[in-house]
């Protein structure tokens, strides 16, 4: 299959360069970006007037929990998840996950998201759902043991089920990750367990770390240090490793995060919604560490919406820092699309000749985006998800003029409609 975008803006290589011109992609790969590209092709999308991006990379989400949208606002984190997350999730079935995360990846699809990575249970429904939706993704089954040895041992068991389950489905777009939950909920000897099978099997971990200022007293009180620092002396910390938030940071911390190569992924929603604290951005981009961007779950934020993520970072660390030079338009766009491919290893996040076709157009023939005049300011500022018209996966086109192509969306609405309506 070839696709032919013509006449768009092109937001071009790591550099961000705008430039007018077309795109061919043969397979799954961009082959070419110029202007007046005269090749034949299966597909030619006009772009005029449109924006040709690089997709959005959610680096971390947990898709099913669309179910819980609503079920719980405006309370802190341990509330949240104790009194109305955790009980609302003992009662969903495997069936109950994959109509989730269908209706989860058509919200991404449909805001230019071209790849996620995700942490939650029954993981195969979620990767039957990424494979009929043709969404990149990394899907990690969310261990939690509590410090319990029994416990430990059947999650060890249902993790390497999704290893062998994904492995199975030999599928280009859907890898495995390990999903230690968080420091808190998982023992050193998990811990442990998930380094030496890492090493071991070549697959990348993702956490959650430092989300709030309880969690870290927790840590301390247990382990006679923090998080970070508790994580590095097992030797769990090393470049495969992905952690979402990082809110609560200290400076020796950050050192750790940098030296090890770790990448951290900022969820500004969740963080503000939550009331968890404000991530120390600033420092952590002047360390050297890889900061990716996340929605994390729908029942915290509460859309998957990446475009409107990156608006939040940025006016988040203006505000709190009183001072509207950081966290600039472009910084938060990289946030979005290469930093995210460089924690997945992932030759995506940038339009060039040889990458991964993972692209979206932004229609920008409408009133809130004119004129065009700084692209990425736009995107980044005046855009939302609804704008994104056309979205290419591996070089298949998965929705095109905002219809999903390879999923029934109205029948994924009624399903989850009729799951919540009986969960509830
Ligand atoms: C065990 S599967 C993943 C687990 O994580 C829960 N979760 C959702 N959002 C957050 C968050 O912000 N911090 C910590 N844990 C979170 C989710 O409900 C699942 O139980
Ligand atoms: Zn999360």
């Amino acid at each position: 299959m070839s696709i032919l975008i013509k006449n768009g803006y092109v937001i071009y290589g790591e550099n961000l360069d705008v430039i007018r011109a077309d795109v061919y992609i043969e397979g799954n790969r961009i082959s070419k970006v110029g202007k007046n590209l005269n090749i034949g092709a299966d597909y030619v999308i006009d772009a005029r007037g449109k924006v040709i991006s690089p997709g959005f990379i959610n680096a971390h989400t947990h898709s099913p929990m669309v179910l819980l949208r609503g079920l719980a606002d405006d309370l802190p984190l341990m509330e949240w998840l104790q009194s109305y997350v955790w009980p609302m999730e003992r009662k969903l079935k495997p069936e109950h996950i994959y109509w989730g995360a269908l209706l989860g990846i058509i919200e991404m699809i449909k805001s230019g998201t071209t790849a996620f990575v995700d942490m939650y249970f029954h993981m195969e429904g979620v990767a039957k759902a990424s494979e009929e939706a043709g969404i990149r993704a990394y899907l990690s089954y969310g261990m939690v043991d509590l410090g319990d040895e029994e416990k430990r041992n059947a999650e060890i068991k249902e993790t390497l089920k999704l290893l062998e389950f994904i492995e199975k489905l030999d599928s280009s777009r859907i890898e495995f990750f390990f999903g230690p939950h968080a420091p808190y909920t998982c023992s050193p000897e998990l811990l442990k367990w998930v380094r030496e099978k890492a090493d071991e099997s070549k697959k990348r971990i993702t956490i959650h770390i430092n989300e709030t200022k309880d969690e870290v007293k927790q840590i301390k009180e247990k382990y006679g240090k923090t998080p970070v620092e508790f994580l590095d002396e097992l030797g769990f910390l090393k470049s495969d490793v992905t952690a979402a938030h990082g809110v609560w940071l200290t400076d020796r911390e950050i050192e750790i995060l940098a030296k090890k190569g770790v990448t951290i992924v900022h969820n500004p929603a969740s963080n503000m919604k939550l009331g968890s604290g404000v991530m120390p951005l600033e420092k952590l981009l002047r360390a050297g560490v890889n900061i990716a961007l996340g929605t994390d779950g729908a029942a915290s934020n509460n859309n998957l919406d990446m475009i409107e993520e990156m608006k939040l970072v940025s006016l988040l660390h203006k505000v709190h820092n009183l001072n509207p030079t950081l966290a600039d338009a472009r910084t938060v766009f990289k946030m979005a699309t290469q930093n995210g491919a460089k924690a997945l290893n992932l030759d995506a996040g940038a339009i060039k000749e040889g990458a991964l076709a993972d692209i979206v157009v932004i229609d920008f023939n409408k009133p809130h985006l004119r004129p065009i005049t700084n692209i990425i300011s736009h995107i980044v500022y005046s855009a939302n998800g609804n704008d994104v018209e056309t979205t290419i996966i591996d070089g298949e086109i998965v929705m095109l003029d905002g219809e999903v192509l390879t999923i029934d969306e109205e029948k994924a609405l009624d399903k989850v409609q009729k799951i919540v309506d009986e969960l509830r």
